[in-house]
């Protein structure tokens, strides 16, 4: 397989992360968490008759950062700071961090690396030379994975940069080949998107150099994501010795090509949880053995992006956890796959391993996620939506709500704090009542209002205290989900999510969010917003059954949340958020699928949000840098108000907004890090808004929502976001508005 979870099965790197950030744990307590993570992983793999065992696969905080320190792309400033990695990756005091962003189409995020004309690659092949050593000491060869030379300079917007970074690789080979490495795995998931004829040369030009080296171990290049498409050609035509290809998105096209070459066979997905249909993979298996020299069989990707062990979930229905796999189980398949999996039942001259306890469960057949016609027809599209015109929307709003120029607002949740999750941990485990729990989140949404107030906040939350999780909570209130206890995948550093698991058609049995936004406006005489998750983000961080399209499963999701938003309205809200952060993430790597998904990924949002009156005020909520990509479908979501990232951005983003024709909060206060932002500075980020954008369109608010930040970080900064748009208003009413 092609990489493995790496925070731990009971998240113990993230509470080895957090402790030693917090000062409450040392570098080397950090260091030897990482270690036993490492080794339970080899052993465990190892465990269950998994022959290539790769290495470097381990992060304390980012492959794609570990890739800049292995080039030695550490920009200059950060290399005095205490812990220049964790600088990098986080910020300091006086240095904002590197730009964080979302690995192609999951819900992880990776540092992007910071690469100029003037970067002086220099290779540091510490970590993997430690991690290889480290498997060698407890018995086991490994293959060492880094992220490919195309794909680091892509990332980094650089790949002019090729014939300097080329080097680096070709030292790393030469030092693995004195370490006896007998296969190097070089990631390059940026090779299934649409490449330019530069980028395809590029592409050449690479494995033609890292191919001609002699002393070097074999190069196997890892696609993932996709297919490679006309990369598959130029690829086959160099020296690399295998290829990796993701066979369940990609397909079989072209792999004639490879008729001298390994190839990897992805045919175990590592993007979903549902085992593997035994019959498909053996048919795709035939189908690469009658093509390719050699066959491995593999997963599809990383395994990263699914949690540990269905095992370590007692909750989970038992007809439902049959037909689950996670990395465990995946890894199972693999192995089996490579005794069995083909399709005319030869089997491979090998022992089988023993794989203990972690067999499959004897659940009959393998077969898809669901069997038989379960499913609602697909809903029809509602059409137009029961809106008026924006600038009638508007006026009607205007008259309602009567807020300030640049009003003020945040994005929804505010500090989960400590107490509070444990006070939830403690409801679900029983050990306190229900009421006392709902006692609890109450205190907690009165301490958002209190505080709001105190900060002079136009448009107040209220915070969101009662959910795990944006998603998660919807999907613990809505019938066709299952949750997890354990099922935690990594999304960023030490931050973590439980994906629900969708396996059934959806409805909504009852209200979910209408009695604390009620209970929030009880409390105060300003306008409080009620706050939802929009269907593509629901289904987009869910592991969503694969036995319908993707579209009818999100326009179920769509259709409760249409009844959420009536039940909020009804109940006097006067703004509701439906939040969109992940319309980014599901847009095809092609361009050629492009405009279908984003026809019926907008038509879900309408569909969600248009059954509310001109009068309430709809705001959305997106949070990824590269918004200028999918502009048109933002306004097609026709929201009143759409907030967006932009502090880490804010010029390249502003340029691209400047047509945008509703309201628009630019962030001006990067809530990802712990840096509080100064008075200064937000006034700098709203000045740069106010000269592509009308005042009276423009929001004030932070890139995302507070959870993730303590209230003092957060208190701090809104008080300075608030004494910037202060001086503002004061400014623009003095010039005679
Ligand atoms: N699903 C999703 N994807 C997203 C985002 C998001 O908010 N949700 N935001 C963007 C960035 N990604 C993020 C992903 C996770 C978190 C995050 O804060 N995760 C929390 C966990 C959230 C959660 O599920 N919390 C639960 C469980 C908390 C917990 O760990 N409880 C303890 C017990 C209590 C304690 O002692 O703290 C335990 O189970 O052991 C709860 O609050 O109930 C974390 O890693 O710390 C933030 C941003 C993009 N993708
Ligand atoms: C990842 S987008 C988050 C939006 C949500 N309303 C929050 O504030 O947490
Ligand atoms: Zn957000």
């Amino acid at each position: 397989m092609l990489g493995y979870p790496r925070i731990g099965p009971r998240r113990e790197l993230k509470r080895a992360l957090e402790a030693y950030w917090d000062g409450r744990g040392s570098r080397a307590e950090l260091e030897a968490v990482g270690a036993a993570i490492r080794e339970r992983t080899w052993t465990r793999l190892a465990e269950l008759g998994l022959e290539g065992l790769p290495s470097n696969t381990f992060s304390l905080y980012d492959q794609v950062l570990d890739t800049s320190v292995l080039l030695g792309a550490v920009p200059e400033r950060y290399q005095a700071a205490e812990d220049p990695y964790f600088a990098m990756a986080r910020g300091t005091d006086g240095l904002a961090p590197l730009r964080m962003t979302k690995w192609f189409d999951t819900n992880y995020h990776y540092i992007v690396p910071e690469v100029g004309p003037d970067t002086a690659f220099e290779l540091d092949a510490a970590k993997p030379l430690a991690e290889l050593r480290q498997a060698r000491e407890l018995g086991f060869e490994t293959r060492p994975v880094v992220i490919g030379p195309v794909t680091f300079l892509l990332l980094a917007s650089a790949l002019d940069r090729l014939d300097d970074v080329l080097p680096c690789y070709e030292e790393l080979l030469a030092l693995l080949a004195a370490e006896g490495v007998t296969w190097v795995q070089l990631d390059e998931p940026a090779l299934v998107a649409d490449l330019t004829p530069e980028e395809l040369a590029a592409v050449r030009t690479a494995y033609e150099r890292l191919g001609a080296r002699s002393a070097r171990p074999g190069l196997f290049v890892a696609s993932y994501f996709g297919h490679l498409g006309e990369a598959l050609p130029v690829l086959a035509a160099t020296p690399v010795e295998a290829i990796g290809v993701d066979l369940v998105r990609g397909g079989l096209d072209g792999l004639g090509a490879l008729a001298g070459k390994t190839v990897v066979a992805g045919v175990v997905s590592g993007r979903d949880v549902w085992r593997t249909p035994p019959e498909r993979a053996a048919r795709l298996l035939s189908a690469v053995r009658e093509q390719a020299g050699r066959v491995v069989v593999s997963t599809s990707c990383s395994l990263l992006h699914v949690p540990y062990d269905v095992e370590a979930e007692p909750d989970l229905d038992s007809g439902l956890k049959a037909r689950l796999a996670f990395a465990e189980q995946k890894v199972a398949e693999v192995v089996e796959l490579a005794h069995t999996g083909l399709e005319d039942g030869e089997r491979v001259a090998r022992p089988r391993p023993d794989t203990g306890t972690l067999a499959r469960p004897d659940a009959g057949p393998l077969s898809g996620p669901l069997s038989g016609p379960l499913s609602r027809p697909p809903a029809e599209p509602v059409v137009g939506g029961g809106r008026a015109p924006y600038a009638v929307r508007a006026a009607a709003q205007a008259a309602h709500l009567r807020l300030p120029l640049l009003p003020t607002t945040t994005i929804g949740s505010f500090p989960q704090t400590g107490e509070l999750r444990e006070a939830r941990a403690a409801a679900v485990a029983g050990r306190l009542s229900a009421a006392d729990y709902e006692r609890r989140v109450e205190g907690e949404i009165e301490r958002v209002i209190r505080a709001q107030e105190r900060l002079g906040l136009d448009v107040l939350v209220h915070g969101e205290p009662e959910r795990n999780d944006m998603v998660q909570y919807f999907a613990e209130h809505l019938d066709g989900f299952a949750v997890t206890r354990n099922g935690w995948v990594q999304s960023y550093g030490s931050r973590c999510t439980r994906p629900p698991i969708l396996h059934g058609d959806v409805s909504r049995p009852e209200p979910i969010t209408v009695r604390w936004a009620r209970y929030a406006r009880s409390l105060t005489d300003r306008p409080v917003k009620g706050m939802l998750t929009g269907p593509v983000t629901i289904v987009a961080w869910s592991f969503a059954r694969d036995d319908l399209p993707l579209r009818d499963v999100v326009f179920q999701v769509a259709d409760a949340v249409r009844e959420e938003v009536r039940d909020l309205e009804a109940a006097g809200v006067p703004i509701i958020q439906v939040d969109e952060p992940a319309l980014r993430e599901l847009l095809p790597l092609r361009e050629a699928a492009r405009a279908g998904y984003l026809e019926w990924a907008v038509a879900a949002y309408r569909r969600a949000t248009s059954g509310a009156g001109d009068r309430t005020q709809i705001h959305t909520h997106l949070c990824y840098s590269d918004a200028d990509q999918i502009l048109d479908a933002i306004d097609g979501l026709d929201a009143d108000v759409t907030t967006i990232e932009s502090a880490r951005s804010g010029a390249r983003l502003l340029g691209s907004v400047g047509t945008f024709e509703r309201g628009l909060g630019p962030g001006v206060y990067d809530i990802h890090s712990p840096r509080v932002p100064g008075v200064d500075e937000v006034e700098r980020l709203l000045r740069a808004a106010l000269r592509t954008l009308p005042a009276e369109r423009v929001w004030v608010n932070p890139d995302c929502g507070l959870k993730t930040r303590t209230y003092e970080q957060v208190e701090a900064a809104l008080a300075n976001m608030a004494t910037a748009t202060r001086r503002l208003r004061d400014e623009l009413a003095g010039a005679g508005r």
